[in-house]
């Protein structure tokens, strides 16, 4: 099986065309094989490239531990990449489908190759009302969640695939590797959650880190980006425009009137290689 190395700021998945091949017959345990980094290729999980009946392509994607997301942010910008680049529709506006509908995805092009993608995220689902809030307000912005012996403050918010926001004085490891594994398997996300730590720098800038549902933490999170900027707006923290300063890169996101989030970000192709274990 031939495969792709990508990633889109830090945050790297191993990438199969399936336009090219066939499907892999079990993609679960393939993500878990290929996704170890001593082992296999090494990344954060798999995604398979498809063709679709709605769209140019179909993207279907799997954290490190196999288990599928509905939706990866940092994913569907290389996806857009990897279909433009080569030639699978070499079209300056994409549509892409994913496990939260068809998205639209614009691609920047340098050289002939792209290099930034703007993506119509949709419009987030504000998911707090689901955790008992004491606090007013419809929907709930905040909700106290009891985590390790301490209530957190956390706006909860979908962008197809679950966020739980957490605004901090100084993002940490004490967050990010104490707290957010008890977040992630917390009961009331019985689908387990991704959980997204923020510190803001200015009502137009923040640091993010995550500790992502399935695949531990990572150089960052489309999705949870997105989720957290909406998090800033709703909080009265940021503007609707942000930068996100994450490990692996910076991220633009913008919540626009219409409602819809748009993602600005880079893709890279990294190497290409053989699996021989399909
Ligand atoms: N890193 C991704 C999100 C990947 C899926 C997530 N771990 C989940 O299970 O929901 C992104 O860039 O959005």
């Amino acid at each position: 099986m031939r495969f792709t190395k990508m990633h889109g700021a830090g945050n790297d998945y191993v990438y199969v065309d399936c336009f090219a091949q066939s499907m892999p017959d079990n993609p679960p345990e393939l993500a878990r094989v290929i996704s170890d980094r001593h082992k296999g290729v090494g990344g954060d999980g798999l995604i398979l490239i498809c063709p679709s009946e709605r769209a140019d392509a179909r993207m279907r994607m799997f954290n490190a531990d196999g288990s599928e997301a509905e939706m990866c942010g940092n994913g569907i910008r290389c996806v857009a990449k990897y279909v433009y680049d080569h030639e699978i529709a070499r079209k300056e506006t994409l549509e892409i489908e994913t496990g939260a509908g068809v998205l639209s995805v614009g691609v920047i092009v340098e050289n002939g190759l792209v290099e930034q993608v703007r993506v119509n995220m949709g419009e987030p689902i504000l998911e707090s009302a689901r955790i008992p809030t004491t606090l007013p307000g419809d929907p709930p912005v905040k909700a106290p969640l009891e985590v390790g012996g301490r209530t957190l403050d956390v706006t909860c918010v979908s962008m197809g695939n679950p966020h739980c926001i957490t605004f901090v004085d100084e993002v940490n490891d004490e967050w990010v590797h104490g707290i957010g594994p008890q977040v992630e398997v917390h009961p009331a996300f019985p689908n387990r959650v991704n959980a997204e730590f923020i510190q803001i720098v200015s009502p137009s800038e923040m640091i993010m880190r995550v500790w992502e549902r399935g695949s531990g933490e990572t150089q960052a999170c489309g999705t949870g980006a997105c989720a957290s900027a909406v998090a800033g707006v709703l909080n009265g923290l940021t503007e609707r425009k942000v930068l996100c300063h994450l490990p692996g890169g910076d991220l633009t996101l913008e919540w626009a009137e219409s409602g819809e989030v748009y993602m600005t970000g880079p893709a890279a192709e990294v190497f290409t290689g053989e699996w021989p274990g399909v």
